[in-house]
Parts: structure tokens; C-alpha cells; sequence
């Protein structure tokens, strides 16, 4: 693979949005074929607080997903058919006014036969992932992407509304739009980056420096919207409420899942699959900026891979393959690493990976409130008293914060913090 011929566009990626794509998620499927789709995900939070989404999952017709014609409308069918999904698994049964207790393993085909072709057809896991949660889950007021003349940005936080949602709550919005936010923000490092990684190729320093200095203000923007889930999303509502929907099928034996998620097929067989749930570590912003950069990271003891490895298979397949087609070329870090005498050229590379350090540590602050705090309530709660918790759907917090486990079942913490610490400048003699 060439540099030249990653064109970015047949990556499903966009010059100004990255990630998000050039085109703004669909409201309602075109056709009126899949109505009844639209109408079940309109109605998905009230159905699940009335513990009436059974009743209504078992009146769908058996609709192929053959029908639908572009990108834009199989992202939209694995979306909606995503949500019900989890619904139907995590809030089917049990008191209304919490997440079920006792999950449904089963799923009929009505969702499973659409759901594992639109899945396939995409590249993607069986389970509700990033893409499907936050970069295809937006909507602005209007319907379309904002018109941009350079200092603009993406729409206010307030005017994104959610195309699939399970509690329709604003603290839920806030959850899944900050990541689209970040991502907007940073949707124009993609060219300038692989620009400048163009440049090296031609040794040309300048264009590389100041490329490496806009991606620096660019990332430290992206900072700046991390805050914005503190005035949004309550920690409880987070932890006990929302998360347990995003849970998946693997590591939930203990909850009665022995067997994952069981998709029942048309022809009366079964697939059984236990895949991790949705987590923005599947965002492939970051993970371009690591290979761009050159910042790497080391398995953990005894892994074959990395959690970032292991998350690629939860992007989209075309995301997928431009990261390993990003992973062929020469990094900038080697490009710098040979001109250490070029001061300017080593400050602006530095101050690039001094940006996205700093985004790791607002974002390990951000996991502190919502997830290691909670789970240390909820790990107290359980000693002092009999009474029932729900748990956080992807960890435990038996013995403290270290034993915390992140949604691929790696150590959460320690992984944050190395992430962060690997995220290193040039050495300069
Ligand atoms: C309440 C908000 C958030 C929570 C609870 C949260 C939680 C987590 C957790 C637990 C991990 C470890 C991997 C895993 O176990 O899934 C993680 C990783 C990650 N998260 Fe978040 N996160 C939040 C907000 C965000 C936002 C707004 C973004 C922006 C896109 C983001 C991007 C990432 C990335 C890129 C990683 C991979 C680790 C890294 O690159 O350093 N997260 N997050």
C-alpha cells in the first residue's frame, strides 16, 4: 500500500469529519418496507420502562436486509437493529424501573437474520459497537452536516439529538455525542497528517513541522470537549442505568449468559456468539494517531495483542483497512527521530504527543467519576448489605481499583495509564 493511494473516500472517511463520514446518519429508512424498524426504535425507551419490547420484537415481520441499497442505509439498519437488540437482551424482564436482571439470550430471527447480514456486510461484530452507538448516532436539528467556513466546528452539544437511544435521556445523548464532538474535531487530522506523511517522503521538514504544529491545536481542542459529560451525565445514571445495556455477550456467564448471545437463525439453527460490548477505545481517530505518530504500544504480560488490536475487529471493516493500510507507512516519528538537530521540527512533534497525553489524562479522569468510583461504591454497597445492585455490566470491583477490568477483560486502569505514559516524545541527545 502506497501513500498515494489511500484515498480517503473509499475509506468511508471524510477530509473535514473523519471518522464520521461526509454523509450525516439517516432519521428514517427511505424505504417505507422497513417502517416497521423506524416505528420500533421510536417507541424502544417507552416499550423497555413498560417491559412491553417483547410483545412488540415478537410482531416483527421477517424482513430481509437485501433491501437496503448504500452505506448510508445498512450504517442505519445496523444502528436501530443494534439497539433493539441489547434492549431485548438487557431490558426485556424485571422490574421497570431498572435494567432487567435477568438478561434473554436468545434473539429471534426477525432481528437476528437482518442483523448478521447488515453486520457481514459492513465487516462488523454481531454486537452494538462504537460506530453504532456514537459515530452513526447523531442527528442535528435539521437533518444535515453544518456548513463549514473554517472556524465553525461541528453543531453545539445541545443540538444533537440521538437516532437510537434506550432511556432518551439527556445524560444519555451527552454520552454518545461528546465522543461524536471529539471526533468532528479531530476529522481534519486524517489529511493533514497523512499529508505531512507525504512530505517526509520528499524530506521536506517545513511542510511536516507545520503540519505537526496544526495537528498539536487541533488535538488540544479535542481536549476541551471532554469536560462537556461533567454538566450532562450523572455517574449514577452512567454506571447503573445506561452501561449495563452496552454490555455484549462475552463475560457474562456469571449474569446467565453461558452461551452469549444466541442468534436464532430463519432455518431453525442457532449461532451463539460472545463478543465485548461497545467502548470508544473501538474509535479508529485514535488509533490512526498512534500509527501516524509512531506511538506504540506494548501487549500486556502474557497477551497476544494488544487491547488496541483486539478492538479493530469492533470498527468497520473499511476503517479497519485503512488502519492497516496507515500501518504500512513510515512513521512521523522516525521522520523526526532522524533530524534530532532540527529543534523546531522536535518541539512540534513533542508538543503533538504532549496534546493527545493530555487528552489520555482528561480521559483517565473522566473514566475515574463514571466507572472507578461507582464501581467502588457499588463494590462497598455489596459488602455492607444484602440488598440487590446492578453491577457494571463489563468488570468487577472486587479488591480495588487495579483489579478493575476494561470492557475486553484487560486491567482497566493500568492499561489507561500505560496508554498514556507510551505516548512519548522524541529523545533528544
Ligand atoms: C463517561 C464517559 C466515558 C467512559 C466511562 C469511558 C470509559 C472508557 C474505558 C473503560 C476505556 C478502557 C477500554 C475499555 O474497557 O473499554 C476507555 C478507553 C478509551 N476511551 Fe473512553 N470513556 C468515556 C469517554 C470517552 C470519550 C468522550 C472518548 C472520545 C472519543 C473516549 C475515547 C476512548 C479511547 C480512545 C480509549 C482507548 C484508550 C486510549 O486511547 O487511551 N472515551 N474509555
Amino acid at each position: 500500500m502506497t501513500f498515494q493511494s489511500l484515498k480517503l473516500a473509499s475509506f468511508g472517511i471524510s477530509a473535514q469529519w473523519g471518522f464520521l463520514s461526509d454523509e450525516a446518519p439517516l432519521r428514517s429508512f427511505p424505504s417505507s418496507f422497513y417502517a416497521p424498524w423506524d416505528d420500533l426504535i421510536r417507541d424502544l425507551p417507552s416499550l423497555i420502562t413498560s417491559r412491553s419490547l417483547t410483545t412488540r420484537v415478537n410482531a416483527l415481520p421477517q424482513l430481509t436486509a437485501s433491501r437496503l441499497s448504500s452505506d448510508v442505509e445498512l450504517r442505519r439498519a445496523y444502528v436501530v437493529l443494534g439497539f433493539i437488540i441489547h434492549a431485548h437482551v438487557w431490558g426485556s424482564s424485571g422490574p421497570a424501573s431498572a435494567p432487567a436482571s435477568t438478561p434473554v439470550a436468545q434473539i429471534p430471527p426477525q432481528l437476528s437474520e437482518p442483523f448478521l447480514e447488515v453486520c457481514d456486510k459492513l465487516g462488523m461484530e454481531p454486537v452494538l459497537s462504537y460506530a453504532g452507538l456514537c459515530l452513526w448516532n447523531w442527528s442535528s436539528d435539521d437533518g444535515t452536516f453544518p456548513i463549514t467556513d473554517g472556524d465553525d466546528g461541528f453543531f453545539p452539544l445541545e443540538q444533537l439529538r440521538s437516532v437510537a437511544s434506550f432511556m432518551r435521556t439527556r445524560g444519555e445523548d451527552a454520552f454518545y455525542h461528546v465522543p461524536v464532538l471529539v471526533e468532528a474535531e479531530g476529522g481534519p487530522l486524517v489529511k493533514i497528517l497523512l499529508d505531512a506523511v507525504g512530505e517526509a517522503r520528499i524530506s521536506n521538514s517545513a511542510p511536516v513541522q507545520a503540519a505537526l504544529s496544526a495537528s498539536a491545536a487541533i488535538i488540544a481542542k479535542m481536549v476541551k470537549h471532554l469536560p462537556k459529560l461533567y454538566s450532562t451525565l450523572d455517574a449514577g445514571e452512567f454506571f447503573h442505568e445506561l452501561r449495563p445495556y452496552l454490555a455484549g455477550g462475552r463475560g457474562m456467564e456469571a449474569k446467565g449468559l453461558s452461551d452469549g448471545f444466541v442468534f436464532q437463525r430463519g432455518d431453525g439453527s442457532q449461532f451463539a456468539s460472545k463478543h465485548i460490548g461497545g467502548s470508544a477505545a473501538q474509535s479508529s481517530l485514535f488509533q490512526f494517531l498512534d500509527l501516524v505518530l509512531g506511538v506504540e504500544h506494548e501487549a500486556p504480560e502474557k497477551a497476544s495483542e494488544t487491547v488496541f488490536q483486539e478492538m479493530r475487529a469492533y470498527m468497520p471493516r473499511k476503517h479497519r483497512e485503512f488502519l492497516e493500510a496507515v500501518s504500512q507507512l513510515p512513521t512521523l516519528r522516525s521522520f523526526v527521530e532522524a533530524r534530532l538537530s532540527d529543534t523546531g521540527l522536535c518541539e512540534a512533534f513533542d508538543e503533538c504527543t504532549k496534546q493527545l497525553r493530555l487528552w489520555r489524562s482528561t480521559h483517565i479522569a473522566i473514566v475515574s467519576k463514571y466507572v472507578v468510583r461507582p464501581a467502588r461504591e457499588a463494590a462497598r454497597g455489596s459488602e455492607n448489605s444484602t440488598a440487590q445492585r446492578t453491577e457494571g455490566a463489563d468488570f468487577e470491583a472486587a479488591e480495588g481499583d487495579e483489579q478493575l477490568k476494561g470492557t475486553g477483560g484487560s486491567a482497566l486502569i493500568p492499561f489507561l495509564k500505560q496508554s498514556r505514559d507510551e505516548t512519548t516524545g522524541v529523545t533528544r541527545p
